[in-house]
């Protein structure tokens, strides 16, 4: 799909310099959000947080609304990022899992059989009526700045789902993949229908961009990936693709597999810092890309991280739009100062040339 098609004078969504990226149009500066910009690096989430399991913030509508809104008051982002967790639309549709602090999603039975893939029903919209309803309110309070609404992509959460927690080398999930194809693409085929109908209910409810986590799809081979992954994530992404919002797609590690994601549908392509933005955009040809500054940049001195991001937008300008972004997340020790100044650095940058 190409968005070239879209007239901006007539389309208010897009007067957001975000959603103009997205779109392949010129800005009048270069936006920036950040991948996990609400979380530990921020002093009031954690006073928020106090005491407050992660899984039971994600569903209580206050918090939601009260922690999105903070990096966005804090930081002057162009975009705010809904504040849950991949592993949510699980959680809700009865999936016994936790998510454990300093080790991510624990999975109690982790799905290795026909049989235990009956436990993955279908999502329904009152299964997340205290999410959707954090997104209207958000929505509300967020005026003109556009809230991502997001889900993770069937290879991802398939990580989780099959090994149980996180895992290094993803070796369960692979052995599934290569020892069952009939039951991996059943298994696939019901996480695409549960992430998909999360995001179809977070842009009904008003989310005006998504992005699908693929976080883990670097483990895979490009061959692989095309075989057993890319047609479950072409799948998420067709089934908004008529509700007219940007579709951002991201993993790590993905360097060797950004065309394949951009064709899998996306309009952004997210790229993490070990490819360098240029050699990415000559990969996604006419899509967007957004990133890529490693994360661990925001603990050099304040003039490195600048001149990175100086290279960065410079680079950027070749592409058929550039959302500037972290190669990954915060990590919670950051400053939140140095992300501060370092959206201000971008806000005010003026490329040379
Ligand atoms: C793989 C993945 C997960 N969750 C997510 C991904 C995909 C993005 C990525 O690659 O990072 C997605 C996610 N998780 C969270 C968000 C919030 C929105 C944002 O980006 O600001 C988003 C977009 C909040 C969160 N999700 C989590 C936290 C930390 C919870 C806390 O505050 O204790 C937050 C703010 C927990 C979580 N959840 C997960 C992990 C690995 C962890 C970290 C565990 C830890 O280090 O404690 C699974």
């Amino acid at each position: 799909m190409t968005n070239d098609v879209r007239d901006p004078a007539l389309d208010s969504a897009t007067t957001s310099p975000f959603l103009q990226a997205c779109w392949g149009l010129e800005p009048s500066h270069t936006p920036v959000w950040f991948m996990r910009q609400a979380g530990r690096s921020l002093p009031e989430y954690l006073a928020i947080r106090e005491g407050v399991p992660m899984l039971e913030s994600c569903f209580r509508t206050d918090m939601v609304v009260e922690i999105t809104m903070q990096p966005v008051r804090r930081h002057g982002v162009d975009a705010a990022i809904f504040f849950s967790d991949i592993v949510v639309p699980l959680k809700a549709i009865g999936i016994d899992l936790d998510i454990v602090p300093g080790t991510g999603p624990v999975v109690a039975d982790p799905i290795r059989s026909a049989d235990q893939l009956a436990t993955l029903r279908d999502l329904e919209p009152d299964d997340v009526t205290s999410i959707t309803d954090a997104v209207k309110g958000l929505v509300q309070e967020l005026g003109g700045t556009p809230l991502i609404g997001f889900a993770g992509a069937p290879f991802t959460l398939a990580s989780y789902l099959v090994e149980g927690g996180p895992s290094r080398d993803h070796r369960r999930t692979k052995e599934l993949m290569y020892r069952d194809p009939e039951l991996w693409h059943a298994l696939l085929g019901r996480i695409a229908a549960i992430a998909s109908q999360f995001l179809r209910l977070q842009v009904e409810a008003g989310a005006s961009a998504i992005q699908l986590f693929d976080s883990w799809a670097g483990a895979l081979s490009p061959a692989d990936y095309d075989t057993y992954v890319r047609p479950h994530s072409a799948a998420v992404l067709d089934s908004v693709a008529d509700l007219d919002v940007p579709r951002i797609h991201f993993g790590v590690g993905t360097g060797e597999l950004l065309s394949r994601m951009g064709e899998a549908g996306a309009d952004v392509v997210g790229v993490d810092w070990r490819v360098p933005l240029d050699e990415a955009i000559g990969r996604v040809g006419q899509r967007a890309v957004q990133g890529n500054l490693d994360p661990t940049l925001l603990f050099a001195p304040t003039e490195v991280v600048h001149a990175r991001a100086a290279q960065i937008i410079d680079a950027g300008r070749a592409a058929h739009g550039h959302v500037f972004n972290l190669g990954h997340g915060v990590l919670p020790a950051t400053d939140a100062d140095a992300l501060t100044r370092l959206v201000d650095f971008v806000h005010s940058y003026e490329p040379e040339g």
